[in-house]
């Protein structure tokens, strides 16, 4: 691996929990709440972003959420894809773990590195592929072992129930598509499916943590999620452990 895939990494995990600090310092300091909350999440958080990464690797592009589409990046050679924080709905919501920072580094057709931190629980995951143990804290302990197919909870896929028939598991709603990437990770759930609406920024990260932790990523059909693309809609996709990838996708298929 050369050094600068890992000073890549270092700087996505680095960045991401920075930027989670600020949002936690925003979220009990500011005196805001509900959308000027969120508002002022989204802003601090970018900003943050944007001036550490045009400071420290000025010759790179970004894609934010939060800033104006630059199309130089469709010939660039190297793209980072930020979500300054994802679940701005929960972050507003007093109480919620649920919501993240993801920061992913693009570079000729493949994400080379990836950070999600969860702010809340002052824990960030990169892709190091480190095996993480088992922990509770994102979801609630379960009532039994069947595996968690966690979805949007104000957006769950059409085939939510049906994916969750068919791996014999339990359809759990969270927030966040980094919480929700984080809690397969974590060992928490078993699967995320989603589909209906996302857009780059909301799975780079996550899925090039996920990836490196052994999971499968893909879209809804089976196919790669590919990013930096000129349309940045990207609506929808699976993370879930390999066994179960083709009783999944067996389900969803059906609706791409
Ligand atoms: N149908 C849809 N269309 C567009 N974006 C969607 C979507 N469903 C979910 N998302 C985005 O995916 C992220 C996770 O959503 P959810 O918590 O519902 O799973 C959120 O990102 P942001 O919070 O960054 O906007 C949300 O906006
Ligand atoms: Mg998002």
């Amino acid at each position: 691996m050369s050094p600068e895939v890992v000073d890549d990494r270092a700087l996505a995990g680095e960045l991401a929990a920075a930027a989670g600090r600020l949002l936690l310092e925003v979220r009990s300091g500011s005196g805001l709440a509900g959308k000027e909350l969120g508002d002022a999440g989204d802003l601090r958080s970018n900003d943050f972003l944007l001036a550490r990464l045009a400071a420290d690797r000025p010759g790179d592009l970004v894609l934010s959420e939060e800033s104006a589409d630059d199309k130089r990046r469709l010939a660039a050679s190297r793209v980072w894809i930020v979500d300054p924080l994802d679940g701005t709905r929960e972050y507003r919501a007093p109480g919620h773990s649920d919501w993240a920072v993801h920061v992913a580094l693009w570079s000729a057709g493949e994400l080379i590195a990836g950070a999600v931190a969860l702010p809340a629980l002052e824990v960030t995951y990169v892709d190091d592929g480190i095996p993480i143990p088992v922990t509770a804290g994102l979801l609630p302990s379960p009532d039994d072992d069947r595996p968690r197919v966690v979805v949007s909870g104000s957006r769950p896929p059409v085939f939510s129930d049906a994916v969750a028939e068919a791996v014999g598991g339990v359809l759990t709603p969270l927030g966040s598509a980094g919480a929700k990437a984080m809690a397969v990770v974590r060992g928490e759930a078993a699967a995320y499916v989603h589909a209906g609406g996302q857009y780059e920024w909301d799975s780079a990260a996550p899925v090039a943590v996920a990836r490196a932790h052994g999971l499968w990523c893909g879209r809804i059909d089976g196919s790669p999620l590919v990013y930096n693309n000129d349309d940045t809609y990207l609506p929808d996709l699976i993370i879930c452990r390999p066994e179960l990838v083709d009783t999944i996708v067996g389900v969803t298929r059906a609706h791409a």
